[in-house]
């Protein structure tokens, strides 16, 4: 039985491609509760697509199992499987297909089987949570790359998936757009109500992000936790080739100078240390 609660399940999940040796994913376990924010991270070649290709039947594991909401991907539920789960790829010219946005973003809708207006109604929707109203009849192979991605997004949204499963949602994009991204996809989540579970190499987003975090090396789990409990072990953080947020370092730097300051991850965490560390020192110096 799967947890309560739990909206994919990997059971000793592990995969190898024919023209290899190694294997690409080696026994994973791993449980995704509804409604939560999970970032999966792990070096070049860790394995963190494959895991993604698994978690809508595009590949099928070498052996163990994938369950979306209680039942395994089959021949069966792969249909239903795809309905629950959408993947917003990394290079979103291998989604987008279509010669319009509006064509694009209607195409996994009008295959549901969902009635003109209703397309209509999601193409509209999809296209305003992600500001990309007016560009209904722009050619898709014309946009910027920070576009293409939102047209991506977009698309899957449109499908109002269960999960969204994001492959490195910010690579590419500079700091304005990648923000925009992440905000769109907290909004999914927080608004919409959609499980996220993204790929990235970008700690500084993370605290900020993540409920929770599982690390992947060689195709295999090295950790699961949340963002604090990671970002603790430091062993773990350079076996992964991660590195500690950049407001972290303000903290060692501040350390380094005698300071009684706890390191922290996250900006508001960070802000309430600063206040602590100044009102500490104020009443030191009233006391001293
Ligand atoms: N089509 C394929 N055929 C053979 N081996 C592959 C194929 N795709 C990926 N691999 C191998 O499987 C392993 C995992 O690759 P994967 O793309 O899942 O890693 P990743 O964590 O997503 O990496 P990145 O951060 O670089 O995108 C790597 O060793 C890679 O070389």
């Amino acid at each position: 039985m799967a947890p309560e609660n739990s909206i994919i399940e990997l059971r000793n999940l592990s995969y190898k491609y024919s023209s290899s040796d190694a294997k690409a994913l080696d026994n994973i376990d791993l449980s995704i509760t509804s409604g939560e924010k999970i970032a999966i991270l792990g070096a070049n070649g860790a394995g963190k697509s494959t895991l993604f290709k698994h978690l809508n039947g595009i590949l099928s594991p070498s052996s163990g199992e994938v369950m979306i909401n209680g039942e395994t991907i089959s021949k069966k539920t792969i249909r239903k499987a795809r309905q629950t789960v959408g993947i917003v790829f990394q290079n979103p010219d291998d989604q987008i297909f279509s010669p319009t946005v509006e064509e694009d973003i209607a195409f996994g809708p009008m295959n549901m089987g969902l009635s003109e207006d209703e397309v209509k109604e999601r193409i509209e929707t999809a296209l305003e949570l992600v500001n990309l109203k007016g560009f209904e009849s722009r050619a898709p192979h014309h946009l910027s790359g920070g576009q293409k991605k939102l047209v991506a997004i977009a698309g899957v949204l449109a499908m109002r998936p269960e999960v969204v499963v994001l492959d490195e949602p910010t690579a590419g994009l500079d700091p304005l757009n990648a923000g925009q991204v992440m905000d769109i996809i907290d909004r999914m989540n927080r608004e919409l109500n959609m499980t996220v579970v993204l790929s990235t190499h970008d700690v500084d987003i993370i605290p900020t992000f993540a409920d929770r975090i599982c690390i992947i090396d060689h195709g295999k789990i090295l950790a699961t936790g949340t963002p604090k409990e990671i970002f603790r072990d430091h062993d773990l953080i350079q076996k992964a080739h991660l590195r500690m947020p950049r407001i972290a370092e303000v903290f060692e730097l501040l350390q380094d100078e005698g300071i009684d300051a706890r390191i922290q991850i996250a900006p508001a965490d960070a802000r309430d240390e600063i206040i602590r560390v100044i009102d500490q020192s104020g009443k030191q110096g009233i006391t001293e």
